[in-house]
């Protein structure tokens, strides 16, 4: 059974399909790239993964039970966890702190549980802390947990937001332009970070323009245009398709 499967998956805004009868099968284990110019249908077929908008027509599955419809949270809660394209951090905050927000979903005590803090309480709120500082060492950010997330790099910022969505003990995660704004070196540490977090078993999919980027660390790349997919396979066969090639015409593929 794939982990993650798309059944002719549509969606309209309007007189526009933003997303159009998309077919995508995500095994177990995969990096999987989600590629195509701009205003294909990436971002949406995210926001469709993710519960942000409830698809027009077809059915999402996750681990063979039907996701459509269902809340974020409750997408969250199952195991299916994002970053977005722009960092969506809160700047005030420790890098801990923002960490621990992610591991929310997770927690048992209700509101008022913060406030009474009864022992079940405390033992909770020291296992959200440890399972945040993991994530932030997986992310080589260990030794910035107490500094406010507005004062790392760039490149540091981005791979928190990685460290929080990894709070959540998803079993895939979406990550939208991971590299989107990082110099060569931050990407590197990028694609070794996200080949320890599938070496752990978890799985990727990925929206990214950076063709080298993507090419050098899928297992299978898709290609929307216009909200079609037309291409999907291992990215040396896709880098020759002349459909994709005509997709990106005037514009590099590699
Ligand atoms: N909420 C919305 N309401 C109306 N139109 C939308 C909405 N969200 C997306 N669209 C439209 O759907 C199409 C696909 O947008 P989407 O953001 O998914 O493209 P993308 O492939 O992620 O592009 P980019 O690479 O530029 O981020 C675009 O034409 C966009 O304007």
């Amino acid at each position: 059974m794939p982990l993650l499967e798309l059944n002719e998956v549509t969606i309209k805004f309007g007189g526009l399909i933003a997303v159009d009868s998309v077919d995508l099968t995500i095994e177990k284990g995969q990096i999987q790239a989600l590629i195509g110019p701009n205003g294909a249908g990436k971002s949406t077929v995210f926001n469709l993964v993710t519960g942000i908008y409830p698809p027009t027509s077809g059915t999402i599955s996750f681990k063979g039970q039907t996701i459509n419809g269902k809340k974020p949270y409750n997408i969250t809660k199952l195991g299916i966890a994002r970053t977005f394209q722009n960092i969506r951090l809160f700047n005030e905050l420790t890098v801990l702190d923002n960490v621990k927000i992610g591991r929310h979903c997770r927690s048992k005590a209700g509101p008022f549980g913060g406030i009474i803090q009864p022992p079940s309480v405390k033992r909770e709120e020291k296992e959200i802390e440890q399972r945040s500082l993991e994530c932030l060492r997986l992310m080589d950010l260990g030794d910035k947990a107490e500094e406010l997330a507005r004062n790392l790099p760039y490149g540091e910022q981005r791979r928190l937001e990685i460290a929080r969505a990894m709070a959540s003990d998803p079993e895939i995660l979406l990550l939208d332009e991971p590299a989107a704004g990082m110099n060569p070196q931050e990407k590197m540490v990028l694609v070794e970070k996200i080949k320890k977090i599938r070496e752990m078993g978890l799985t990727i999919f990925l929206v990214e323009h950076d063709m080298k980027f993507v090419m050098g660390i899928s297992d299978r790349v898709a290609v929307l245009d216009y909200g079609k997919k037309i291409a999907d396979g291992p990215p040396d066969a896709v880098q020759k398709n002349p459909e994709v090639i005509a997709a990106y015409l005037g514009k590099e593929v590699i």
